[in-house]
């Protein structure tokens, strides 16, 4: 399998490549030259989750040698996730909540990036590459601790987040600035999420400074979605929740199912979307936003503009202009049209807006919901069906909620929930009716878990005794300086 950048399909590179750079040297996306198709899903039924991992990454992964891939897989998904199955499927009122979040950050990111690092070492290998590789990262909350946790100590690769000082949740903060490990470098900015990306995007795009990164052995790669190797793995828990409800009787083979996402940066439902088009019976994509809607308005009206305040809200990971990897799906909805995609990508760079004339995008439905909304719907569901909920699978479970009310469609339904309650104590608290005045998170948290009766996850509870190891902060503008302080390169280091 080739990988071609969404703006340019002369480039045309290994899918162990692809990986490596992360990013196409050109800023475009990769994307497989086909999209592989799996029918007789009820043959699948039968693996357990690495073994469907295995089917679905082989067939996206072409160079990767069988046996290191299988390896990678069984050591990515083994004791540091909480569940044997991975995933859990819950039936909560009419819908199927897939939770992703058993993981060792306890957000849905750990799903890929378990296994990003050993299928980073193992593209070097293929590629005889002996450099140090430096992933950079932006996050928006939960994608840095879960790169992070991935990548800590792992020889031959140093790991760099950059998260918005003021735009993640304490616990988010917490999670990374107490994060271990020599190789490890966190920076707080004083932008937001888009500001961190585009900074790390920037770093990417600096030929210049890539030459002085190669006279010191290193190559830049990435941990966010725009890297294949995170989008892949996504696409397995998919399948692997349709499986299981297939074989629960919950589903007839072959019967479509919705799939609703919470989304930020489009990695996510990106994956679903794959899953459709590998044949995953999918009836409705349903594309949730928080408050910063702007992919909303691009599914309603072919019109992306992120000409406007990013809101920061209860669902921090979510809070996010410029979705990354939408970029993959006009690369398909432009009918792989590389050069209207990079005309596309250079408009909203410059311009801050693009529109898609008589879009065709009609396998997804895009909404949102408010704060008020979200507060509304932890509470009411975890008072009607005791199940509790973090912001973000509430922002997707009240989107849904609002597009039954509207199409009267009753396709039944999957809903990604993505992260623990616990990271987001405090909305929860104060959501579901706690007194949360004067108290600290860890208190909160306490609270939270007598009122629930649900154990506070390990992870999360220990954080409180934790040192602080990373205490940067920079401007948006320092991050390239930040990165040579960190990595020692540069004049002064000469
Ligand atoms: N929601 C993310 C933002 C980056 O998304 P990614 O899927 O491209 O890593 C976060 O939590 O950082």
């Amino acid at each position: 399998m080739r990988y071609f950048s969404t703006r340019d399909k002369t480039i045309s590179i290994s899918s162990s490549e692809a990986i490596i750079q992360g990013i196409s040297k050109d800023g475009g996306l990769f994307v497989p030259e086909t999209i592989p198709k799996i029918d007789n899903l009820m043959e699948l039924t039968k693996m357990d989750y690495r073994k469907l991992a295995y089917f679905i990454m082989s067939k996206f992964f072409t160079d990767f040698e069988p046996t290191l891939l299988k390896e990678a897989i069984k050591d990515a998904y083994g004791q540091k996730f909480s569940l044997k199955d991975i995933v859990s499927i819950e039936k909560v009122q009419d819908r199927y909540l897939l939770e992703l979040f058993h993981g060792p950050t306890y957000a849905f990111k750990d799903m890929a990036l378990s296994i990003l690092p050993r299928l980073l070492r193992i593209a070097l290998k293929i590629n005889d590459i002996d450099k140090e590789i430096v992933i950079l990262t932006a996050t928006s909350g939960d994608t840095g601790k879960a790169a992070l946790e991935g990548f800590a100590n792992v020889e031959g690769i140093k790991i760099v987040v950059f998260f918005p000082e003021k735009g993640v949740s304490q616990i988010q903060k917490l999670q990374m600035i107490t994060q271990e490990g020599e190789n490890t470098f966190v920076v707080g900015i004083d932008g937001n999420f888009d500001e961190a990306q585009n900074g790390v995007k920037r770093i990417f795009n600096d030929r210049e400074f890539k030459e002085v990164l190669d006279k010191y052995g290193y190559i830049l790669s990435s941990a966010n979605s725009i890297n294949i190797g995170r989008l892949v793995p996504q696409i397995v828990y998919y399948f692997y929740g349709y499986l299981d409800l297939l074989k629960q009787g919950e589903l007839e083979d072959g019967e479509k199912i919705n799939i609703v996402v919470p989304t930020g940066n489009f990695g996510n439902i990106l994956a679903a979307y794959y899953g459709k088009k590998m044949g995953l019976p999918v009836n409705k994509l349903i594309c949730a936003s928080n408050e910063n809607n702007v992919l909303t308005d691009f599914i309603n009206t072919g019109v992306y503009d992120r000409r406007r305040e990013l809101k920061l809200t209860s669902s921090p990971s979510m809070d996010i202009l410029i979705s990354s990897n939408l970029e993959r799906l006009l690369f398909y909805i432009l009918n792989e049209d590389d050069i209207a995609v990079k005309d596309k990508m250079e408009r909203l760079n410059k311009n801050g807006f693009y529109k898609i004339k008589n879009i065709n995008i009609e396998d997804f439905y895009g909404d949102y919901s408010t704060e008020d909304e979200v507060t509304k719907t932890i509470k009411d569901v975890f008072v009607h069906y005791n199940y509790l909920m973090d912001p973000h699978t509430a922002v997707a479970y009240n989107v849904y909620d609002k597009y039954k009310l509207k199409t009267k469609d009753n396709t039944k339904t999957i809903i990604a929930s993505t992260a623990s309650p616990f990271k987001f104590g405090k909305k929860i608290a104060d959501s579901i009716g706690l007194n949360t005045l004067g108290k600290d998170e860890f208190q909160i948290l306490r609270k939270l878990g007598d009122k629930t009766e649900i154990k506070i996850p390990e992870g999360i509870s220990s954080l409180k005794d934790k040192a602080i190891k990373h205490n940067n902060y920079c401007s948006k503008k320092e991050m390239k300086s930040m990165l040579k302080k960190f990595l020692k390169v540069g004049e002064i280091y000469d």
